[in-house]
């Protein structure tokens, strides 16, 4: 049987996120320069890098088994591959987007105007499901200059961090959808159970990665308040101390919420907190 195929970002900024979540799940490769495959290391896994834009129409059609891209591609792409899993990098949201000093009150007002994209598909569907008909200005890239450039009056693209917005003293006028890195894959899997590992072995990856494990002493007593500020993914693990009054209590938290997590637990008398940054999980 031909080896399973996993198509990645050949470069842009989800090329290395992409290698290194594939590496961490054990997935192991090593791209020769310019190549467009790579063998992983004893699994019967090819890895093919395209343009992340492409990803979806060549998951759909069958060239890749699974993808790595973004979930915005996938909505812009309109085809039919099924989404496994959130990958929890890339994090981006669409917005559309006007000068600073625009004049529009909502959507509804935009009936004539020439918008801007890379986006013209999710950009239309939305534009026509809240009443204006654009004109659309179809471009891979730069998208922000174009009202500077007496092209468009609106923009569609995404937005992270914003400072390319203000930078071209632009604002976001509505939101469209936010997204983030996904994993894909084709509808008619030849090989389910070997797809089944890598999600698995991804997710192991995915969930250490937005959890940290607390661990701490508290007194029986106050077991059941504490629970509560840590009640784990499914529940924390209790095991008793030597002293009868207090037992040790672990928990998976997720790391965002340690730093507040820890001081609830202090207030509450706890004791020894510890975190722990967790590499990988299976749950
Ligand atoms: N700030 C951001 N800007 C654009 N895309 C982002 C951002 N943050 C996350 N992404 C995700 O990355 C994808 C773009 O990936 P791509 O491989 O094209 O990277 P790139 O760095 O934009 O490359 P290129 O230089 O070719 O534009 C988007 O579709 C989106 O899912
Ligand atoms: O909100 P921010 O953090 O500023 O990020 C958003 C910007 O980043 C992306 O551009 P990219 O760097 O991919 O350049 P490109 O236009 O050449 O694709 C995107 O198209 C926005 O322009
Ligand atoms: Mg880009």
């Amino acid at each position: 049987m031909e080896n399973f195929r996993i198509g990645i970002p050949s470069k842009g900024r989800l090329a290395e996120v992409a290698t290194e979540l594939l590496g961490e799940a054990g997935l192991k490769f090593r791209r020769q320069d310019r190549s467009l495959f790579a063998r992983v290391r004893d699994m019967p896994i090819d890895i093919t890098f395209l343009r992340t834009d492409d990803i979806p129409v060549l998951c759909a059609e069958g060239a890749i088994d699974m993808g790595i891209t973004g979930s915005d591609l996938v909505e812009e792409a309109e085809v039919d591959v099924e989404t496994r899993m959130k990958l929890g990098v890339g994090k981006c949201r669409l917005a559309l987007c006007v000068p600073d000093e625009t004049e529009w009150k909502n959507v509804e007002d935009m009936k004539e105007c020439r918008v801007a994209t890379s986006f013209p598909n999710v950009t239309r569907n939305y534009l026509e499901a809240n009443g204006a008909k654009p004109h659309l200005v179809n471009l891979s890239g730069s998208v922000e200059v174009m009202i500077s450039l007496g092209i468009a009056d609106a923009i569609v693209d995404l937005v992270e961090t914003g400072s390319t917005l203000a930078a071209n003293r632009l604002k976001i006028f509505a939101e469209i959808g936010s997204y983030e890195t996904v994993l894909i894959q084709n509808k008619q899997m030849r090989q389910p159970e070997l797809a089944d590992r890598i999600v698995r072995r991804l997710e192991g990856v995915v969930i250490a990665r937005d959890y940290s494990l607390l661990e701490y002493n508290i007194q029986r007593d106050k077991l059941a308040e504490a629970e509560k500020i840590t009640p784990g993914f499914n529940s924390p693990t209790i095991n008793p101390l030597e002293d009868n009054a207090w037992c040790a209590v672990r928990a998976m938290v997720k790391r965002k919420e340690v730093i507040d997590v820890m001081e609830r637990l202090d207030q509450l008398g706890a004791s020894a907190i510890l975190q722990t940054n967790i590499a990988n999980c299976r749950l």
